[in-house]
């Protein structure tokens, strides 16, 4: 089962290779304000899924915000560290 910080790694190596048909590199690519709204469209799903969804479906949906947390840490240069330190 993937972990935040294997998926971190994964993005990572993405961001540096760019491989052709990455939807990472496209949201990279997009620009912070672009990643900023799917934060908080995905945001805005979790909420709704903990009120009206399953569990497994809000399970998902934090799942996708996750991920766009990470590349907005990825695209501001930001690493797992400089967020851990906050915990
Ligand atoms: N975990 C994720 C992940 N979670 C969410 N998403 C993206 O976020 C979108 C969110 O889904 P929505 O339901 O909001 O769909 P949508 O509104 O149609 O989204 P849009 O694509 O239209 O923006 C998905 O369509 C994916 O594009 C993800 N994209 C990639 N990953 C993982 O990231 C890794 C790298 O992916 P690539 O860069 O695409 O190779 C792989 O391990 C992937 O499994």
């Amino acid at each position: 089962m993937k972990t935040f910080d294997a998926l971190f790694e994964e993005l990572t190596e993405k961001a540096r290779s760019r491989p052709a048909g990455s939807g990472t590199v496209a949201q990279l690519d997009a620009g912070v304000h672009a990643i900023g709204k799917k934060v908080i469209e995905e945001a805005a799903e979790v909420w709704m899924a903990a009120e009206h969804q399953s569990d497994e479906e809000l399970a998902e949906e934090i799942s996708q915000l996750l991920y766009h947390l990470q590349v907005l840490m990825l695209a501001k240069g930001l690493s797992t560290a400089d967020v851990y330190r906050h915990l």
